[in-house]
């Protein structure tokens, strides 16, 4: 029988550039209303507590923006994510930017602190930085490098502000302490627009990236296959989807960090079933609606949430 589905809502953009991906939630049930569905309606949901009036504050760190809200906010998204897995229940989070995977990975380790946990991290960037590394302060670029441990110092470009480095320290031992992730045990699709501290990075820990034009030359099908030999020794797996793994131009620009030649929907529809049908997926979430940034009305949320839609119902088929 199928896990019943608890629908997170989690409306943070603090660790974006551009404001408005809080929005993106909201974008994707209007979505839905406008199309008919009663999706939203038809499982519990929870509303999570945002951070997002620490904008109006004069912020002092610069290395990563908003550090100590963006780690109050997952915090927040940790509690409800184990929660949620505590009561049996599948997390479907809706968040804003990026940054809250730290929150959601953290919540699925306390959850399971004994079960070995895969990530697929469908986007178009690595989200690899450290605060030592970003080039951009923007703290949804780093929250693999939280959640792997890995400050890559090799790459160190900034020199961080002690209370920077005690929040970061937080961050990567929220809920539980250490790395959450084996580099061994992270697959990445889409990946096509990183930075040069995150490409070496990547390279030294040897992590999996399935590029579009990979995908599309040797099948959904047969990358699936290899990414779950890989992740064979992984009880648990959490898929996130950033939109922004999606083609920009073909598709949506309505995400903070939009880039071209990525995939069509009916390949992420095909990747996310893929995946789940290992029956090892236990959250899947979300991320970087940004409807104010949308030129085609709210085209982004309209496909992400149609690609949602249709894999929850092949799923209860
Ligand atoms: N989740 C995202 N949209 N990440 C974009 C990160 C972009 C860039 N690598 C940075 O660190 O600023």
């Amino acid at each position: 029988m199928q896990t019943s589905i608890e629908i997170i809502k989690n409306r943070s953009d603090i660790g974006a550039g551009t404001r408005g991906a809080d929005l993106g939630i909201d974008a994707m049930e209007i979505a839905a209303i406008n199309k008919g569905s009663d999706f939203f309606h038809r499982y519990p949901f929870v509303d999570v507590r945002t951070r997002n009036e620490s904008v109006y504050e004069n912020d002092q760190h610069p290395f990563a923006k908003y550090i100590p809200y963006v780690y109050q906010q997952c915090e927040e998204v940790a509690s409800v994510v184990e929660n949620c897995l505590s009561n049996g229940k599948f997390p479907l989070v809706f968040s804003g930017d990026h940054s809250s995977a730290m929150g959601t990975i953290s919540g699925i380790e306390a959850a399971f602190p004994d079960k070995t946990l895969g990530v697929i991290w469908i986007d178009a960037h690595a989200d690899i930085h450290s605060p030592y590394t970003t080039p951009s302060g923007n703290m949804h670029g780093m929250p693999l490098g939280a959640m792997l441990g890995e400050d890559n110092l090799k790459c160190k470009i900034n020199d961080l502000d002690e209370e920077t480095e005690t929040y970061w320290n937080k961050l990567k031992d929220l809920k539980v302490k250490g790395p959450k992730v084996s580099p061994a045990h992270l697959v990445y699709f889409g990946v096509r627009d990183t930075e040069d501290p995150e490409d070496s990075l990547v390279a030294e820990l040897g992590i999996r990236n399935y590029m579009v034009a990979e995908v599309r030359e040797r099948g959904v099908e047969t990358c699936v296959h290899e990414t779950l030999e890989r992740l064979a020794s992984c009880d648990i797996i959490y898929l996130s989807f950033d939109v922004d793994s999606m083609d920009s131009e073909l598709i949506s620009d309505g995400t903070g960090t939009p880039v071209p030649r990525g995939f069509f929907p009916q390949e992420i529809s095909m990747l996310l079933r893929g995946l789940t049908d290992s029956g090892k997926v236990q959250c899947l979430e979300v991320v970087e609606v940004n409807p104010l940034l949308d030129r085609q009305g709210n085209k982004m949320a309209e496909v992400a949430f149609d690609i949602l839609e249709q894999h929850f119902q092949d799923k209860s088929q």
